[in-house]
């Protein structure tokens, strides 16, 4: 796919990088490995997801991991804890599920309540086990190029952008935002895939000049629809990695993304929706993890 292309017609139209159906694809392939990983070995990998408070919106993605879990035909151990939960009885738990040979994976679902150190409690769980891949341990592998836990959405991403433009070598990715959750993990993956990356972020002196110069452009800043349609140049792939819930004129909410869609779908040559683009392959991703870390654990060779 050449994202160079000539200028576009009045009509055009990108394509949309379904993300929803991406991830069932993967996840149906996961519960095949899972059970082929059974039969190796007699052991399911097993998934604790440790949510800490009361926030709605991650309820119902601790709920969706557990339920996606049981269906990939593995275990899942969810861990609900009261918002006055201490920093020091989060470590405790995650002490306890380090050394439980039933769990192959540990997740501290994020933001935490203030006043608990989000970096002291990821660092807590064993690297062998942080399928989130948001530790020290899995970052410097990560950033080093050696086999690790890879961060569940930067993964996803990269699967996402393998499937629709195969090899990268040569092309300029363009990341805005620099998280440890999304940003600097994936400007990480597209190094290796051979991009030439530029990294935006909020000290960038001219943001929308750097955008208009990606073949690939990822946006992942939580500041709905930032990216405006003159942003980007024609043909170029866009993924949009924010989701924010937004109220629309008849009180009703809708999820709106990073890049205002509507303009950025005349001028892309590919880009994911939002929803259903990015948002499903989180979890997916996180399930692939999981099943990666059982492989480690057991002495099967990352492939
Ligand atoms: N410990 C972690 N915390 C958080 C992560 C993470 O990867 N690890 N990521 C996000 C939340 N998240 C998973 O935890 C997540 C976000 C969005 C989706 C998703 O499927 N989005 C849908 C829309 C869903 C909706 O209606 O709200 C979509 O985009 O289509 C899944 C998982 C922050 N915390
Ligand atoms: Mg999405």
């Amino acid at each position: 796919m050449n994202s160079t292309s000539s200028p576009l017609t009045s009509d055009h139209q990108a394509i949309l990088i379904n993300g929803k159906a991406h991830a069932a694809t993967l996840r149906h392939r996961i519960r095949e490995d899972v059970l082929a990983f059974h039969d190796r070995h007699g052991v399911t990998p097993g998934l604790a997801v440790i949510l800490v408070g009361n926030d709605p919106a991650s309820e119902v993605y601790v709920r969706n991991k557990a339920i996606q879990t049981h269906h990939a035909g593995m275990r899942s151990f969810m861990h609900m804890l009261p918002e006055t939960t201490s920093e020091t009885e989060l470590l405790d738990l995650i002490e306890r599920l380090n050394n439980d040979a039933a769990i192959h994976g540990i997740l501290v679902q994020l933001p935490l309540p203030a006043g608990i150190d989000a970096r002291r409690v990821t660092n807590a769980i064993q690297p062998e086990k942080d399928v989130d891949g948001l530790g020290e341990v899995n970052a410097g592998r990560l950033a080093m190029n050696l086999p690790g836990i890879v961060p569940c959405t930067p993964l996803g991403c990269l699967l996402l952008l393998r499937d629709q433009l195969g090899d990268m070598k040569g092309q300029h990715a363009v990341v805005i935002g620099c998280s440890n959750l999304v940003g600097k993990p994936l400007a990480m993956l597209l190094l290796a895939e051979g991009c030439t990356v530029s990294i935006a972020h909020i000290h960038t002196r001219d943001t929308a000049a750097l955008a208009r110069q990606a073949d690939i452009l990822v946006v992942a800043t939580g500041c709905r629809e930032l990216v405006r349609g003159d942003w980007i140049k024609p043909g170029a792939t866009i993924i949009d990695v924010g989701i924010t819930r937004a109220q629309t004129p008849d009180g009703k909410t809708r999820l709106v993304g990073d890049v205002a869609f509507d303009e950025a779908v005349q001028v892309a040559g590919r880009i994911t929706p939002v929803p259903g683009g990015v948002g499903p392959m989180t979890i997916a991703c996180l399930l692939e993890n999981t099943l990666t870390a059982a492989r480690m654990q057991v002495g099967e060779t990352p492939s």
